[in-house]
């Protein structure tokens, strides 16, 4: 029982993905005497389900992360692990099975609602008794409360959407997967993706509600609140699965947009700045965005990239409001001064 509580204290003491994942493999590891015990990531790319190992542990050896050998890859096709496949397709609590060598592999996906983006894998050459079962559980059942914790503190408590917090972790994220799915293999009946294309990039918009203020000033903060959460809603009908969507405070949202044409860009932007201004936001009526945008890449930092789209925003705001403005062409068309890449200025 010690132990059990030991490893209790451990898991919840951690304040992010990657420490909780490697105590809850020592935790299981030791709890239920396991051959070898794994965090497996699901991922969906293009449509194709991957199964990839994020941390590990063997008999004897530590717990560790596991760095992919190929970093482009985002893992093993799901359709590889029939058995696993069944379980998430079932949206089943667990499933074991028996190798010819007597070997069990047990699969615990860790449901949120009903997705699973990580499953526990537990290799062990003896049948679990009930108890050591119920330990099992009771560990997963933590797990998944405290990974539910954690996802919430990453979400702005008004809109639900990402917060500041989280923003350079994903930017970063972003950048890496759509290096992978530039050089990932096509699918069978799909054309040969372009490895690196200048056409298609990552794009970040900031988006600001135009005289909130007077929002705020005419109807109360509870209608400005309802506006908020509206064009929260909008953000998330109008942009992609795969794009992110931020809170950074106030009425300023962003929006990472990934792989896209300058004019697909363009166009998903617009759409949502018109469909905010024709919503028909209750009692206030008519509520009005500006944007400012700008190509994103791995070589420039954040704040630059920042500060760039602000600058872009800026200039919406101040040539009349609801519509959205891309840097790169304010540049070339002189309205607006570039900013230096070693320009080490905090915009936030
Ligand atoms: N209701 C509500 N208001 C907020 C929140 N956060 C910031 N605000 C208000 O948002 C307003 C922002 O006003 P300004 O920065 O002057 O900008 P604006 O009135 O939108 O004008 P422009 O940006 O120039 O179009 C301020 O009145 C803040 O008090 C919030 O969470 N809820």
């Amino acid at each position: 029982m010690d132990s059990l509580l030991r490893h209790m204290v451990d898991m919840t003491g951690h304040r992010d993905h990657t420490m909780l994942d490697i105590s809850v493999i020592s935790a299981v590891q030791e709890l239920a005497g396991a051959l070898q015990t794994r965090v497996l990531t699901i991922t969906a790319v293009r449509g194709q389900e991957f199964v990839r190992p994020r941390a590990l542990i063997g008999r004897g050896s530590p717990a560790c992360m596991v760095e992919p050998v190929d970093g482009s890859s985002p893992g093993e096709p799901l359709a590889q692990f029939p058995e696993l496949a069944a379980c998430l397709a079932g949206h089943e609590a667990s499933r074991e099975v028996i190798s010819a060598d007597g070997m069990r592999t047990l699969w615990l996906p860790i449901w949120m609602g009903d997705q699973a983006d990580t499953c526990l894998e537990i290799v062990h050459p003896e049948p679990y008794s009930t108890d050591t079962i119920h330990v099992i559980s009771g560990i997963v059942s933590v797990y998944r409360n405290f990974q539910n914790l954690l996802d919430y503190s990453e979400r702005d408590s008004l809109t639900g959407l990402l917060n500041r917090k989280t923003f350079d972790d994903q930017l970063a994220k972003m950048l890496l997967t759509s290096n992978e799915l530039e050089t990932l293999p096509p699918l069978p009946g799909q054309p040969e993706r372009r490895h690196h294309s200048d056409a298609e990039k990552q794009w970040l918009a900031v988006v600001d509600v135009d005289h909130f203020k007077l929002v705020n000033d005419k109807f109360g903060h509870l209608y400005g609140d309802e506006v908020l959460i509206l064009i929260a809603n909008l953000l998330q009908s109008s942009f992609r699965a795969q794009d992110r969507v931020f809170r950074f405070g106030g009425e300023e949202f962003v929006v990472l947009l990934r792989s896209t044409s300058l004019e697909n860009a363009r166009k998903i932007i617009d759409r949502f700045r018109t469909n905010v201004e024709s919503h028909e936001f209750p009692q206030v009526g008519r509520v009005t965005v500006s944007v400012g945008f700008v190509s994103i890449s791995a070589y420039e930092s954040p704040v630059i990239i920042l500060g760039r789209a602000d600058q872009a925003l800026y200039y919406a705001k101040s040539h009349g409001r609801n519509q959205a403005c891309h840097y790169d062409q304010l540049v070339s068309g002189g309205q607006l001064h570039a900013v230096p890449t070693n320009d080490t200025a905090e915009f936030f």
